[in-house]
């Protein structure tokens, strides 16, 4: 059994349409598990379901049916097994970086010696120590994104769930993030499971990419790419690397099967 399982798990939104109440599928009995430590990437079109998917593993969202299990255990809401950085980091404005980041860990009930000095481990983790007492506004979208990192890591999750993390940054310190992703990943063998619309982004994090085309499950995509994977000049050339770029581009281009339609 996987780590985090998701099993034949479908899910429809109530739609009002000029006054007439329809639903929305966005997920199709969707099924796929991530093992221990490993990273996975959620690959698809806009409107696949991507982004359901992560939130309902992480209890902010029911499925409509099927069962999704974290560590053998049911999900039943939010808890402190999975922790989530969102593409903005939404941190508090009225607090410094490392308060945004004491906030999950408050939540949590640690002692407050604990939380100080998990908060101080966490923003020097992300390489913020000299901006921790830096509001939101003063931190640039990069260090906004570290802190959303730090906070996430701070309350120790078993799996770490990222919604295109770093979308909205430019491709400079998207790299650096991506680089420091892998480096964080390689110290603490968390679970990740992340969204990306960037295929180069999924070949270079993932261990295997789940590509997704309209709420359904379209295939699974192992990188055999070997860690650590830090020069990324090397991987960027590797043969591997064109060769499951181009796998997960021609699976995203493919033309629809027919129980890909019957949703
Ligand atoms: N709260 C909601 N109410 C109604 N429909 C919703 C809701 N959330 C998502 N949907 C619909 O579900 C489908 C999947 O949306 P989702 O955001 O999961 O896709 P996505 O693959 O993450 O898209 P993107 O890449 O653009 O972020 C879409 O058709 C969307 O309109």
């Amino acid at each position: 059994m996987g780590h985090v399982e998701l099993l034949n798990v479908s899910k429809t939104f109530p739609l009002k349409v000029k006054g007439v109440q329809r639903h929305a599928r966005a997920l199709d009995n969707l099924s796929f598990s991530v093992n221990k430590g490993e990273i996975v990437a959620l690959a698809g079109p806009s409107g696949c379901g991507k982004t359901t998917a992560l939130r309902i593993i992480m209890g902010l969202e029911s499925a409509s049916s099927g069962s999704v299990t974290v560590a053998g255990r049911q999900i039943n809401g939010c808890g402190f097994d999975r922790g989530m950085v969102f593409q903005h980091a939404e941190l508090l404005p009225w607090r410094s970086a490392v308060e945004n980041i004491k906030f999950g860990l408050e939540m949590k009930n640690l002692a407050q010696k604990e939380i100080d000095e998990r908060a101080e481990r966490f923003i020097n983790l992300v390489g913020l120590g000299h901006a921790k007492d830096h509001r939101p506004h003063q931190l640039s979208g990069g260090m906004k994104q570290r802190v959303g990192i730090a906070r996430a890591l701070a309350i120790d999750p078993e799996v770490l769930l990222m919604d295109e993390p770093f979308g909205a940054l430019d491709s400079q310190t998207r790299e650096t993030l991506q680089m420091e992703l892998l480096d964080i990943h390689q110290r603490t063998e968390k679970t990740i499971i992340f969204v990306t619309h960037d295929l180069d982004e999924a070949v270079l994090l993932a261990d295997r990419v789940v590509v997704m085309v309209g709420g359904h499950l379209r295939e699974i995509i192992p990188v055999e790419l070997e860690r650590p994977r830090s020069d990324m000049r090397r991987i960027r050339s590797a043969s591997e690397f064109t060769r499951k770029r181009t796998m997960i581009w021609e699976a995203l281009h493919e033309p629809a099967k027919p129980h890909e339609l019957a949703a």
